[in-house]
């Protein structure tokens, strides 16, 4: 696979701007020079082409994209376009016919490491449309723990599950909730945090969310949002959504996906 330079020297605002650090490009605004800090690691798609099987067109065409790490990424688009679809691709869940999923990670002075390493399915997130239509278990402790060795018996394991457990609680804001309680019993806004929690606890690195904000109320979109924006301090996010205005003030990256499978980069049309 071809390598490129960070992508961050063609990074557009929303720019955090810092102190001089490793790795950083100047950029002049308002005739003022700031180093900006560079991202580490990008999460690169790279030609993904994907025709389901039993069929005779692709659904997705020879898409490719790059989202540097604790970004917020947006896809947008009409419905059937495949969008899904690719979500569910960037998680592993489907194996596309052709084309790769890569972290790139960059070293101190913006140059790539070499070889980028192919993404592995444990460190990606996904939150499904309605993930409350999902919850299987009867309380919200075994919810949050299910796919966690829990019969484990080492103490160091058990340890870190209640590690693990108390962090993604506390990162969707559930510490009030009771553990003992059942999912279903939760408001709207309290099960969608809770569906980030069971992907948080699992420690992703990138997170893949199918129309976050549908199926809410006002109240439940707007605690939604200020939550995706305290999560992408500590991770890069991807979102398919048709809620643009809400989401815009979050997103670093856009992209419009085309009927046909085709991918490209735009700005939100709002
Ligand atoms: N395995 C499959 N076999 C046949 N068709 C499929 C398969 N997977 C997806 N499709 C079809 O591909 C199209 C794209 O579906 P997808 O859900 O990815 O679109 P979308 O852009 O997310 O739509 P929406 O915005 O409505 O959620 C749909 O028409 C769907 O029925």
């Amino acid at each position: 696979m071809a390598t490129s330079p960070c992508p961050l020297a063609a990074w557009r605002p929303p720019l955090k701007l810092t102190s001089p650090t490793p790795c950083s490009v100047a950029i002049k605004k308002n005739h003022r020079a700031f180093q900006v800090s560079c991202h580490h690691s990008c999460f690169e798609i790279r030609n993904i082409n994907y025709r389901p099987p039993g069929t005779q067109l692709n659904l997705l065409n020879d898409v490719s994209f790059t989202l540097p790490e604790k970004s917020f990424g947006l896809i947008f688009g009409r419905s059937g376009s495949g969008k899904t679809t690719l979500l569910q691709l960037i998680a592993g869940l489907t194996k596309p016919t052709s084309g790769s999923i890569y972290i790139q990670r960059y070293s101190d002075d913006g140059s790539p490491n070499q070889p980028p390493v192919l993404l592995s399915p444990e460190r990606v997130g996904i939150v499904f449309q309605f993930p409350e239509r999902y919850f299987v278990a009867d309380n919200v402790f075994d919810e949050v723990t299910f796919g966690l060795p829990r019969q484990n018996s080492d103490l160091k394991v058990k340890e870190l599950i209640a590690r693990r457990l108390e962090r993604a609680i506390t990162s969707v804001g559930l510490t009030g909730i009771s553990l003992d309680k059942s999912p279903n019993s939760l408001s709207g806004g309290y099960k969608r945090r809770l569906a980030l929690a069971i992907q948080l606890v699992q420690t992703p690195e990138l997170l893949v969310l199918d129309e976050p904000l549908a199926g809410l109320d006002w109240k439940a979109r707007a605690d939604v949002v200020k939550l995706l924006t305290d999560l992408k301090k500590e991770l890069t996010i991807l979102v398919v959504s048709h809620d643009l205005k809400e989401l815009a003030p979050l997103v670093d990256r856009s992209w419009r996906m085309d009927v046909g499978g085709l991918l490209t980069e735009k700005p939100l049309p709002i």
